[in-house]
């Protein structure tokens, strides 16, 4: 929708007919966006082929569990001067490989000319132009300047950022801790509690972000805070919503069925179970998390496990030097 109001024409690829007919001559897409008119400068076709003919931009927001199968797809019809820019928030679970790597792999380019889009904007707002603010992220930086120039208006504000594996890294991992602020808010446990989550959530995940080459910094803009605020509190949430109805003593495979959308934070938890192992970093709520998803622990019980571990000082927070090595 951003990108039909700049005035580019805009061929969306989707896998159901239904859904495409729809697009084309109703201009609505009801199962995702109820309420939202499309401009009539959005296509749809269940053609890979001809969603990319002559594209001079391929945005992918595809789940992250789709992103290797949908981008082997693209594959065939990829052309390197076509800019890939990709908004999806996730880990593949097997490989616990980035999404602008899986994509890089899969079409063969550089992962480097690869741009992330990320930041605080749920569809529902920005479709309804609402005033937005978003970071692209590349290690090219005319890339992440092109992508940049195609999105940005007078309602979506574009910053552009190089720290690409921070802004991605960024956009994953706060799907973990709205899952907690809504397990928090489920449980009725009020404002101090979710406050404690957000903030120890950010720390935790800007100390494995930078144990991962990010530059600790990026956790505090768009990507980092701004989405974190963003999921943690809005409606439009999934993870809040998911976290929410667990807190509420709902079964993870009915919260799944209810939703009837993609909740990136639940796979991510498990990536980040193993990646916590991988680089030798605690993530207590993240870990807290994965016992209650995936082994049966009871919400209250895993507040009860964060409450009472060991006494910390509060800036053990990262290792700022890993970052300087990294970048030196
Ligand atoms: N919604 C939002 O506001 C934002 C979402 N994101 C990120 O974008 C990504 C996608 O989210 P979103 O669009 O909201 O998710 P939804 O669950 O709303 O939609 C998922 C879309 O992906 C398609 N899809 C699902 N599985 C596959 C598959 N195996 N192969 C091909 N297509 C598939 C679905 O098609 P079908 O209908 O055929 O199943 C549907 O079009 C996520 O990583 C999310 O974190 C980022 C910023 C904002
Ligand atoms: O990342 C998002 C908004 O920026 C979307 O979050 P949810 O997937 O929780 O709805």
């Amino acid at each position: 929708s951003v990108l039909a109001a700049n005035q580019l024409d805009v061929m969306m690829w989707t896998r159901g007919e239904d859904q495409a007919n729809e697009i084309n001559n109703k201009h609505t897409n009801t199962r995702y966006l109820p309420d939202a008119e499309l401009s009539p400068r959005i296509q749809a076709t269940t053609d890979m082929e001809a969603a990319v003919e002559g594209a001079i931009a391929v945005l992918i927001v595809a789940p992250s569990s789709a992103m290797r199968a949908v981008t082997n797809q693209l594959k065939a019809y990829y052309k390197p001067e076509m800019l890939v820019i990709h908004a999806t928030k996730g880990f593949e679970t097997e490989s616990l490989k980035r999404m602008s790597t899986v994509i890089s792999e899969e079409l063969e380019c550089e992962e480097g000319r690869v741009v992330v889009l990320s930041g605080p904007s749920h569809a529902e707002e920005v479709v309804k132009r609402c005033p937005t603010t978003v970071v692209v992220a590349s290690l090219d930086k005319a890339s992440a300047e092109s992508a940049q120039a195609l999105f940005m208006n007078a309602y979506f504000r574009v910053y552009t950022n190089r720290d690409m594996i921070g802004v991605e890294l960024a956009g994953a991992f706060k799907n973990i801790i709205a899952l907690g602020a809504g397990m928090s808010d489920g449980l009725q446990f009020g404002d101090n509690a979710k406050a404690a989550l957000l903030t120890r959530g950010l720390a935790e995940i800007t100390r494995i972000g930078v144990e991962m080459g990010a530059n600790p910094l990026t956790f505090s803009g768009l990507a980092g805070i701004g989405d974190l605020v963003v999921t943690a509190t809005s409606q439009h949430s999934r993870n809040w919503r998911a976290g929410s109805m667990l807190g509420q003593g709902q079964k993870l495979d009915d919260v799944l069925k209810s939703m009837g959308m993609v909740v990136e934070g639940i796979q991510t938890t498990q990536a980040a179970y193993f990646i916590s192992q991988k680089y030798g970093v605690q993530m207590p709520i993240a870990d807290q998390l994965y016992h209650v998803l995936f082994q049966e622990r009871q919400p209250r019980d895993a507040v009860e496990a964060l409450m009472g571990r060991d006494p910390k000082t509060e800036m053990e927070v990262m290792k700022l030097e890993t970052w300087e090595q990294w970048h030196s």
